[in-house]
């Protein structure tokens, strides 16, 4: 697949500053900004929920793509709906309803995506793969930027790619310079990058790198 995408995760961005940090992504040439909503529960991080999202959208244009890590994601899909996320991706094993919760996002005007963590098998959503607009891989144990990237989960993608060949598969988790060309190669297509963005002195011109490796 050739239509690359960086997602830049706001995570580890100056949440002081986010304007500006917003603004630099946008001119870094991002496709996407990913909002990852933590609850303390499903994993052991709090972030942000969907009142700063929406302060999020309302500053940018970008598309905003929406990683619940979530316990009981169903009771908060509307409301990520209603303000207006083009993504909403929920954890596999954050629900016991899947096929009924992807459905619903449907049916609330967003796309649906479906995230799987690195030890749960791609096999687990093999049946909902029709439902879905895309698939996040996480590439580390999910609740904190900042982390390495696993190796066996570039497996699990070019796994995956396999299955489906026109399918949007999102890598989230340690992508840095140097091993980004390794997820494309596994086979994905959308790019979550947090802290090598946001932890460089211009997340502008290191975006704008990012972009051109991909390209
Ligand atoms: O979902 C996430 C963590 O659960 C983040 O999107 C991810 O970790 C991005 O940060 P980094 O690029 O620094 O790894
Ligand atoms: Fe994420």
């Amino acid at each position: 697949m050739n239509n690359s995408i960086i997602a830049p995760s706001v995570l580890n961005a100056n949440f002081l500053n986010l304007k500006d940090e917003i603004t630099a992504i946008e001119k870094g040439g991002a496709g996407l900004v990913h909002l990852d909503i933590m609850d303390g529960h499903f994993v052991p991080n709090i972030s942000f929920g969907p009142g700063i999202s929406a302060l999020i959208g309302k500053a940018t244009t970008l598309p905003l793509d929406c990683h619940l890590m979530i316990s009981n994601p169903e009771l908060f899909v509307e409301e990520f709906a209603r303000i207006g996320s083009h993504y909403i991706t929920v954890q596999a094993e954050s629900t016991w309803h899947l096929d009924r919760i992807l459905n619903r996002i449907r049916e609330l005007g967003a796309k649906p995506a479906v995230s799987i963590n690195p030890a749960t098998p791609i096999e687990n959503i093999q049946w909902i793969l029709d439902l879905v607009d895309m698939v996040l891989v996480m590439s580390v144990n999910p609740g904190f930027g900042g982390q390495s990237l696993i190796p066996y989960c570039l497996d699990k993608i070019r796994k995956l790619r396999e299955m489906k060949p026109n399918l949007d598969i999102e890598i989230d988790g340690g992508i840095k310079l140097d091993n980004i060309l390794d997820a494309k190669k596994a086979g994905a297509n959308i790019f979550v990058v947090g802290s090598a963005i946001f932890k460089t002195d211009s997340p502008e011109t290191t975006c704008k790198k990012f972009v051109e490796k991909v390209r």
